[in-house]
């Protein structure tokens, strides 16, 4: 366990300032401030190409940005990767090698399998297989979850729900706010329909700059033109 983890009843808050991310003439991310706590999940919405993706590696730390500052509990954490137990991040990419089995992959993310899948039994038959040998939608839910299931303060989710069936991803969304009791979520996915009411915070991402909406979300989110009328 680590210093991070091993006390889930002690809120923690994920702080990151500062962004500023410019390709060629576009500024993608004008100084953006966000927030997540332990006990939240928190939601990214942007329209294609408005940085989501860029604004997740760069917390994770997978992408260096000067001044960029990210804090927990106020101390600096850059590279947050290098912090043990601090969080991890699901790219929009596969992130697991498709040579490895499911039962190893678990097994190295310090994840119980039977556990992270339990409410997914269909998946039990396939844990002997590689990853490279289970569905797109499969392999997806799987990263997911066994992501869920690391003992990390934060998980950081880009598009967990992509090419998921409804069933799935409802069983999911379940999960995360089941497990939310003892980590912060990120996530940023277009399946708005399922993603908002799971919500604790919602942020939009905006011609560079990120926006907390409260109130009337949906309302807020068709102004900016992220949902038709
Ligand atoms: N290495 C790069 N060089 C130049 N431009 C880049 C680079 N990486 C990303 N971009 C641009 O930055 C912008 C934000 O990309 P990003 O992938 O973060 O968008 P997104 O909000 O995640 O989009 P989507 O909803 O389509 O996944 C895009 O316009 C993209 O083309």
């Amino acid at each position: 366990m680590s210093q991070y983890f091993d006390n889930q009843a002690k809120l923690q808050v994920l702080e990151a300032d500062g962004i500023r991310i410019v390709f060629g003439e576009r500024q993608v991310l004008g100084n953006i401030y966000l927030r997540v706590q332990t006990g939240q999940i928190v939601g990214l919405l942007g329209r294609n190409g408005s940085g989501k993706s860029v604004l997740l590696q760069t917390i994770f730390g997978a992408r260096a940005v000067a001044d960029a500052s990210v804090r927990v509990d106020g101390r600096r954490v850059v590279p947050a990767f290098r912090e043990p137990g601090l969080m991890n991040y699901l790219p929009q990419e596969p992130l697991l090698p498709p040579s490895l089995s499911l039962a190893r992959s678990a097994r190295m993310l310090g994840v119980d399998l039977e556990k992270a899948t339990a409410r997914f039994p269909e998946l039990r038959s396939q844990f002997g297989l590689r990853i490279g040998e289970l569905s797109g939608g499969s392999a997806r839910l799987v990263q997911a979850l066994l992501l869920l299931h690391q003992p990390t303060a934060f998980s950081l989710f880009d598009e967990p729900f992509s090419g998921v069936m409804p069933v799935h991803v409802e069983t999911l969304a379940e999960e995360m706010q089941r497990l939310k009791s003892r980590k912060g979520l990120l996530i940023t996915d277009h399946r708005y329909a399922e993603v908002l009411p799971i919500c604790d915070v919602v942020y939009l991402l905006h011609q560079g700059r990120l926006l907390r909406l409260d109130g009337d979300v949906r309302e807020q989110l068709r102004d900016y033109g992220y949902l038709a009328n």
